[in-house]
């Protein structure tokens, strides 16, 4: 089998930074000048309500608004102080480096376990041995909190798990190619409150070593979750704004913003 050999050496979180980030699809403005410092190793989460940007954003951080028919978008967005949309930046080493969890789990569901979990690494085609396979594999489970589950049937297709544990998998799959940010859109809106514990506990184990920008609508879990907050809003067909933006606490305890502190206390949206 033919397969990237995983550079073992330990990637680092990095640092994100939007900077006047606007968005379009098919000439409609949908977000305007909207900045963001995502610190490295600590969890962000992007909140607000429907429609006001917030999975548009998270695509643009890591390339993969620009797939979408008709989009555009204007400004930048640094990774770790490199222009991640630089010409001479290719799109596969972007998005290697910026990894994405989705709503829905996506795992290949024929595929094993363990071929899921080494899924992304095909994309650079080199080899690696079979022993650098079985430590990776092991390794993102673990990270994952999936190993213990799944150990005994590595080669069980990946779609006879439960949902929870197929976003733990896809997780997994992520980490693989030693993402230095995830990118997580309401990754646990699919799944039961026992499942999204675990998801949780997992985010809490990896933002240490790589940065994690999530988007929720759970205010609870962006309590749980993250270090610092960005409350998105596009107030009467007007393009998604930042609002406000700070640590977690200050936003749920000591909103600036009126809007802020109505939208937390879930007085809309
Ligand atoms: N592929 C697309 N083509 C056209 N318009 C789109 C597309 N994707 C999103 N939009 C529009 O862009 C705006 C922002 O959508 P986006 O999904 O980013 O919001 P959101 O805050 O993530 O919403 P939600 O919380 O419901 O997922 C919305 O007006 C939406 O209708």
């Amino acid at each position: 089998m033919t397969i990237a050999a995983p550079d073992l050496t330990m990637t680092t979180a990095a640092s994100l930074d939007a900077r006047a980030v606007s968005a379009w699809f098919s000439g409609h403005k949908v977000l305007d000048r909207v900045s963001l410092h995502m610190p490295a190793g600590r969890v962000t989460a992007l909140i607000g309500p429907s429609g006001c940007g917030k999975s548009t954003f998270l695509r643009i951080l890591n390339r993969m608004h620009e797939l979408v028919a008709g989009a555009e978008l204007a400004g930048e967005v640094l990774l770790d102080g490199v222009d991640l949309y630089d010409s001479a930046r290719r799109i596969t080493d972007a998005r290697r480096q910026v990894g994405m969890v989705f709503q829905k789990p996506n795992p290949f569901p024929a595929m094993s376990i363990y071929d899921n979990v080494l899924a992304g690494l095909k994309l650079t085609g080199r080899r690696a041995s079979r022993q650098t396979r079985d430590d990776l594999v092991e390794e993102c489970l673990t990270k994952a909190g999936l190993w213990h589950e799944v150990a005994g049937r590595l080669r069980s297709p990946g779609g006879a798990l439960s949902g929870g544990q197929q976003q733990r998998l896809c997780i997994a799959r992520s980490l693989a190619v030693r993402p230095r940010v995830l990118l997580m859109d309401e990754p646990c809106s699919a799944l039961d409150p026992t499942s999204t514990r675990r998801i949780e506990e997992t985010i809490t184990e990896l933002s240490a070593e790589v940065t994690i920008v999530i988007v929720t609508h759970n205010m609870q879990q962006a309590q749980r979750v993250s270090q610092y907050c960005a409350f998105f809003l596009a107030e009467q067909g007007t393009p998604g704004v930042i609002v406000e933006h700070g640590p977690t606490e200050a936003m749920f305890g000591a909103p600036r913003d009126r809007r802020t502190a109505d939208y937390v206390h879930g007085r809309f949206g």
